[in-house]
C-alpha cells in the first residue's frame, strides 16, 4: 500500500518521494540533501537556473544515476537502486531534452516501435496477423486521442518541432505510466509550437503524476498545480504561482536571472 497523509479532511497518496538525496561528480556536490514529495495526480514543475540540479535529480528519478546518499521512493517502494528497466515496470516513463525518435520512420512506425518495445513478444520475428493489426489499432488510437492521426504517414523529420515533442509524449504515455517525467518539454519551441504542448500536459489522465523540467516560469505556472525551485542542488521554495511569485528568495536567486538564464 502507497504511503498516504492526512491533507485537511482528505487522504494524500504519495507517488514520489525523494528523501534527502545527495549526488557528486568527483568533487562537484551537485544535489545536497535533495527532499521534495509529489501527490499521486499532481503536476510538479522543477525549476531553477542553470546548474541548479535538474537533469540530475531527473537522472536520479530515472536511475541512470545512483545518489551517493538518500533514498527515492515510488508509492512507497524503495527505487533508490533499481535499474532504469524496474522502474518503467513500476509505472515510470520519461522523455529527454534531446529528441528521441526515428525521423525517417513515419509517425506511426515510431508508435508501432514504442508499443512494441513494451511488449514481451518484441523478440520474436514472426506475429500472428491479428496481433500485428492490434497493434496497427492501437497505435492509430493514440494517435487519434492526441490529434495526431492525420500525419500518421509522414516521416518524423516532416514534422514541426512542437509535433514531434508531442510525439515523443505520446510514446512515453504508451506505457500507462503512473508517473510521467518530462524533460523540458518546450525546450526550443516557438511560442506557436508550446502553445501544442502545454494544453497536452494540461489534459493528461488526472491520476498521471506528471513532473516535468521547465525553463520558461510563465509556462511553468500554466501547466503546473505546484512549483519547486532548485538552486545549488536543494529546494530553494515550493508552492503555487502565487506562492512562488511571493518568496523573496526566489526573486532574487531565480527571476532576478531572468533575461539571462530563464
Ligand atoms: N556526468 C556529470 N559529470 C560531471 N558533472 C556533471 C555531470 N552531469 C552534470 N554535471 C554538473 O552538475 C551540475 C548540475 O547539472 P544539471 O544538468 O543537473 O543542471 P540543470 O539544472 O539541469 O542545468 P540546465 O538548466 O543548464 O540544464 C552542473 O554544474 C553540471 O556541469
Amino acid at each position: 500500500m502507497a504511503k498516504t497523509v492526512k491533507k485537511a479532511d482528505r487522504a494524500i497518496m504519495i507517488a514520489l518521494q525523494i528523501d534527502n538525496v545527495d549526488v557528486r561528480f568527483g568533487g562537484l556536490q551537485v544535489l545536497t540533501m535533495c527532499r521534495l514529495s509529489i501527490e499521486a495526480g499532481e503536476k510538479r514543475a522543477i525549476i531553477g537556473p542553470n546548474g541548479a540540479g535538474k537533469t540530475t535529480l531527473f537522472n536520479v528519478i530515472s536511475g541512470i544515476i545512483m545518489p551517493s546518499a538518500g533514498k527515492v521512493l515510488s508509492f512507497d517502494q524503495d527505487i533508490t537502486r533499481s535499474p532504469a528497466h524496474v522502474r518503467a515496470m513500476h509505472g515510470l516513463a520519461r522523455t529527454f531534452q534531446i529528441t528521441n525518435l526515428f525521423n525517417n520512420l513515419s509517425v506511426l512506425e515510431n508508435i508501432i516501435l514504442g508499443l512494441q518495445a513494451l511488449t514481451s513478444t518484441k523478440y520474436i520475428f514472426y506475429r500472428t496477423t491479428s496481433s500485428f493489426t492490434e497493434l496497427i489499432d492501437n497505435a492509430v488510437s493514440l494517435l487519434r486521442t492526441w490529434g495526431l492521426e492525420d500525419k500518421k504517414d509522414r516521416p518524423v523529420r516532416s514534422l514541426s518541432h512542437g509535433e514531434q515533442r508531442q510525439l515523443e509524449i505520446i510514446l512515453a504515455l504508451a506505457s500507462r505510466p503512473k508517473i510521467l517525467l518530462l524533460d523540458e518539454p518546450t525546450q526550443g519551441l516557438s511560442t506557436a509550437e508550446t502553445a501544442l504542448v502545454v494544453p497536452m500536459v494540461r489534459s493528461l489522465d488526472p491520476s498521471t503524476t506528471v513532473l516535468f523540467i521547465e525553463h520558461d516560469m510563465d509556462v511553468a505556472f500554466q501547466m503546473a498545480d505546484k512549483i519547486t525551485v532548485l538552486y545549488y542542488g536543494s529546494v530553494l521554495a515550493e508552492g503555487t504561482e502565487d506562492e512562488i511569485r511571493g518568496n523573496p528568495n526566489v526573486a532574487e536567486v531565480y527571476l532576478g536571472l531572468e533575461g539571462d538564464n530563464a
